[in-house]
């Protein structure tokens, strides 16, 4: 038996919801593209989950459906009130949250198809809520409750301030949250679907991938990438930062993807975005640095800018916090995870590897009076 350090390039799953062949990333067989330019949110949702567009009717009950379990127990409220919030990433929080969610499911451990179904609507439609909920009990604030007139993008940003949010503002959030959506076997699906594979139930699984979600070098990126672009501060100071990070051997946030090798197609979109926000909010400064950045990066190492490294500016524009980056990302790839928990669930197999061992062999038991 040989490792591959990483699990790089090993198949662990067949699947119908996303698929990246050469450096193309489609949802169900639609181009990211066709799908940024023209979906919603809550149209890819109903894409991921039932492997076909929605029509008029079925997408507004979709939409209805989301907006009337947006709602989170009183509880799920005072337990994020009782987090030491300036002590803990939002991300711990959101994980922790969702698990005491599940503690208010009646359904958490019923495992028909239907009853999971039920439970997807309510943990992606209670995900905003939590997520904003957080951010605003750490600022101080009350939390405001979700609208039933709103749909999900609009209602996150609502939440978070507390005012109607303009057109744009919606429109670009959207298109983030149809970029992130699904990303084939990405480290945190992985891992949701590791967990529900035991027959675990999609709190656990929910869970799971959160904490997969969080680490740097998945998810977490786009929050070190803010940091970056405030550490460098300025477009004279991107050469020296960058080259000295580089001649030091360490990583550039937002740079390189385990999959792609000529891009990630969800960039340039983000980059689009990037440069038409921040113009629009008198912040050029981080999507010039960001472009200086990329220059370097590509030329001195061939790598290309992957989905969190201009998502950083887009979401600094929209005035959200930037350790809630990650939560943004979490909100909407939380479709994409309940996507595949459920198709883990159509066509279950416990999924358990096996390891090269390395370690020593042939080793007699000492007894502990002679260590
Ligand atoms: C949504 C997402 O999860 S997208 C990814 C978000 N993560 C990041 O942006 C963090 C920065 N990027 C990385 O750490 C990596 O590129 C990953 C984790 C995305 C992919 O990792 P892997 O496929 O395991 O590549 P690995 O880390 O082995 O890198 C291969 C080589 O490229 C280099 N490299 C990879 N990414 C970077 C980077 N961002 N900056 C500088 N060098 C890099 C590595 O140092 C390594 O060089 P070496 O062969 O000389 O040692
Ligand atoms: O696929 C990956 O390894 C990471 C990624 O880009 C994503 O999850 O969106």
């Amino acid at each position: 038996m040989t490792a591959t350090k990483g699990l790089e390039g090993v198949v662990a799953a067949t699947s119908s919801i996303s698929s990246i062949i050469d450096d193309t990333l489609t949802y169900v067989g639609y181009d990211i593209d066709d799908l940024a330019e023209n979906a919603t949110f809550e149209e890819v949702v109903f894409l991921l989950w039932h492997r076909r567009l929605p029509n008029a009717v079925e997408l507004e009950d979709l939409r209805i459906q989301l907006a009337n379990n947006a709602e989170v127990p009183s509880q799920v409220i005072d337990h994020l009130k009782a987090y030491p919030s300036d002590k803990v990433h939002p991300m711990a929080a959101l994980r922790t949250a969702v698990s005491y969610l599940g503690l208010f499911d009646e359904e958490a451990d019923v495992q028909t198809s239907d009853a999971n179904y039920r439970k997807a609507i309510r943990i992606q439609a209670k995900i905003p809520t939590i997520v904003t909920a957080f951010s605003r009990i750490r600022k101080g604030l009350e939390p405001i409750a979700p609208r039933k007139d709103l749909g999900l993008a609009a209602n996150f940003l609502y939440m978070l301030s507390g005012k109607e949010p303009d057109k744009v503002a919606v429109e670009a959030f959207d298109k983030a949250l149809v970029l992130h959506a699904d990303h084939e076997l990405n480290a945190s699906t992985f891992t949701a679907r590791v967990c529900v594979a035991t027959l675990s139930d999609i709190y656990s699984g929910i869970t799971a991938a959160i904490g997969a979600l969080k680490g740097p070098l998945h998810g977490g990126a786009n929050e070190q990438v803010m940091k970056m672009l405030t550490e460098i501060g300025s477009i004279e100071n991107v050469e020296p930062y960058i080259r000295e990070k580089l001649a030091n051997k360490e990583k550039i946030m937002g740079f390189g993807h385990r999959v792609y090798r000529n891009g990630d197609p969800r960039a340039k979109h983000l980059r689009e975005m990037s440069e038409k926000l921040t113009k629009l909010t008198g912040k050029s400064k981080w999507y010039e640095i960001s472009v200086k950045i990329e220059q370097i990066v590509t030329s001195e190492k061939n790598l290309p800018a992957n989905v969190d490294f201009y998502s950083a500016s887009v979401y600094d524009s929209l005035g959200i916090d930037h350790d809630l980056f990650t939560l943004v990302f979490a909100t909407s790839r939380t479709s994409g995870w309940l996507a595949h928990i459920l198709e883990q669930y159509e066509n279950n197999r416990l999924i358990r590897p096996r390891a090269e061992y390395i370690g020593p062999s042939k080793q007699v038991y000492i007894p502990l009076e002679k260590r």
